[in-house]
Formats: structure tokens, C-alpha cells, sequence
């Protein structure tokens, strides 16, 4: 579990005058748990994803991965072992020459068994959905092949906890759902928690739970079905409904019932929603 205990943070070194850039922030994340950020820009998600594997460190409260603390310096390789990140801008993380070489950099950093690396390669880029030759050079990706290689590399060295922030921001619509797909299966074949940040709710409708931030405070946190009825406290954190739970409301307002959201199978619940009206 990552316990993030009332968490104070800021960029700027002013003891007199700091400006929070996180305030009072407390929340625990589960082991095996899909948890989305979700809030407007600037309102702290990225700077709490980058705590939680101790890149920056509070200046007030306390944040431990499986009880070891993010300030006790000897816990960092083992923090950032079971801590992987993927950024919004996959070249700072790449490193390899040719797609081959940036995942099993990763591997030999984490002393993964050299003759296993073949097939742990191929297998982190089919479930990527990155379908390219391991000898072809990094340089020569798209933007959205490099933010799946990215992906791939990550999930190659077997995570706890994987922080996805906006990893998908170049990635095309038709992409972005296989990405989302992909990570349910690799998931469903090695459990693991994902904390996804994004702007894009209809990525998150089978999260476990939102956490939505304004201000760098977290304003509210439940289940997506629990907080996506609540329009004014959405448009309160910058975020807009999917269209499929815009039309559900404006049904609702209308007194027809259409049902729970099916997370799992969003198509099928439109398809319901359009028979309802
Ligand atoms: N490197 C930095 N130096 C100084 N201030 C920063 C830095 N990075 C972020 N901030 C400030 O910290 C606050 C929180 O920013 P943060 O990047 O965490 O927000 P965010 O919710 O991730 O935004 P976005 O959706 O735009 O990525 C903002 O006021 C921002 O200006």
C-alpha cells in the first residue's frame, strides 16, 4: 500500500511564503488498486506522482510504499523498484538505440536474467500493442510509439505500482483504447496498481476510484459511479463528462431509468442508453 499522509508540498524555497503546490493531501492506495488523478492543469497531480517514488519529497507530512518512508534515502532503489513511472514526454525516458536496447536497459538495472531477455522483450511490446522489430531505432518512432515503448519498457520490469501521467497524451483515439486494453490484460495476467493521470475521463470509468484534485488539494475521492452524477463538482475541477454519461443524465433528468454504468462495456451501455430514449 502507498500511504500519502497529510502532504504538504512546494516548488519554491521560501520558508516564509511558500507556494503549495499540494495542501493537506492525504489518501491510500491499495496494493492491486486502479486509482485515476484527475483535475485541471496545475491543480498538483503530476507533483504527487512524482512523491510517490520520491523523486521530489514533502516539506510537510509523509508518504511510505509498503511502509518504507519516501525520506529514508536507504529505501529509494527499493522504493523506485516497486515505483515505475511513465511520463508525458517519453524521450526523457528513453536510453536504448534501437527498441531492444531500451527495454533491456531496464532489465539489466534491475538484474533481470540476461537469457530470459529475448522473450521478456517481445512479450512487454505485444502487450504494449507497440508491433515493431526490436533492431528498429528509438529515433525513428512516432510520438505515440515511443509513449508505447515507453509502456513496454516499464512493464517489462514488473511494477506494484505503475504512475501513468497523461502517458497516452500523443497517442490517437483508436491507440488509446488498445492502450487502455492492454494494460486491463497486463494486469489481469500479473495484478499490479495503476495510478493513471489523465484529462480524459472515459480512460478511467473502470478505475476503482477518481481522486480529483483543484488547487492542489484532493476535493473528493469515490468510485467513478459515485462521482460522475455530480456535474457541478466535476465542472468545479475543470473535468468535462464523456458524451455516453451526458446523454445518461439528460435521460435521467427526463425520469428514464438507464441503469449503472457498465465500465467494462461502455458500446453495450450506449446501446442501452439509445434504446432508452
Ligand atoms: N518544476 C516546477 N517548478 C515550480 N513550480 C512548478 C513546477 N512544476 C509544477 N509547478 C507548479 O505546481 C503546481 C502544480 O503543478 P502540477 O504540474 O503538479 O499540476 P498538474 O495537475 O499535473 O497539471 P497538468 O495537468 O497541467 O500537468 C502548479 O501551480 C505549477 O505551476
Amino acid at each position: 500500500m502507498i500511504r500519502i499522509h497529510d502532504v504538504f508540498f512546494s516548488y519554491s524555497d521560501f520558508e516564509d511564503d511558500p507556494r503549495w503546490a499540494l495542501q493537506n493531501v492525504s489518501l491510500d492506495i491499495q496494493e492491486n488498486e486502479f486509482v485515476a488523478f484527475l483535475g485541471p492543469n496545475g491543480s498538483g497531480k503530476s507533483s504527487l506522482s512524482r512523491l510517490l517514488n520520491g523523486i521530489e519529497l514533502p516539506q510537510q507530512g509523509s508518504i511510505a510504499v509498503d511502509e518504507l518512508s519516501t525520506e529514508d534515502q536507504a529505501s529509494i532503489p527499493s522504493i523506485r523498484r516497486k515505483v515505475q513511472m511513465v511520463f508525458q514526454n517519453p524521450e526523457n525516458q528513453q536510453v536504448g538505440f534501437t527498441v531492444g536496447e531500451d527495454i533491456a536497459f531496464g532489465l539489466s538495472n534491475f538484474s533481470w536474467p540476461r537469457e530470459s531477455m529475448p522473450s521478456r522483450i517481445q512479450w512487454a511490446l505485444q502487450t504494449a500493442g507497440l508491433n515493431v522489430d526490436v533492431d528498429r531505432l528509438v529515433s525513428q518512432l512516432s510520438g505515440g510509439e515511443k509513449q508505447k515503448l515507453a509502456l513496454a519498457a516499464v512493464l517489462a520490469i514488473g511494477p506494484e505500482y505503475l504512475i501513468l501521467d497523461e502517458a497516452t497524451s500523443m497517442l490517437d483515439p483508436s491507440a488509446r483504447k488498445q492502450f487502455v486494453t492492454s494494460l486491463a490484460e497486463a494486469r489481469r495476467l500479473r495484478p499490479f496498481s495503476l495510478i493513471y493521470v489523465t484529462h480524459h475521463m472515459e480512460e478511467v470509468m473502470a478505475a476503482d476510484r477518481w481522486v480529483l484534485f483543484s488547487e492542489g488539494r484532493v476535493r473528493a475521492i469515490g468510485t467513478p459511479e459515485e462521482l460522475w452524477r455530480k456535474p457541478e463538482l466535476l465542472q468545479s475541477c475543470g473535468l468535462e463528462l464523456p458524451y455516453l454519461n451526458r446523454l445518461a443524465l439528460m435521460l435521467e433528468q427526463d425520469g428514464v431509468h438507464t441503469g449503472d454504468m457498465d465500465a467494462a462495456n461502455l458500446d453495450e451501455w450506449g446501446r442501452k442508453l439509445c434504446k432508452s430514449s
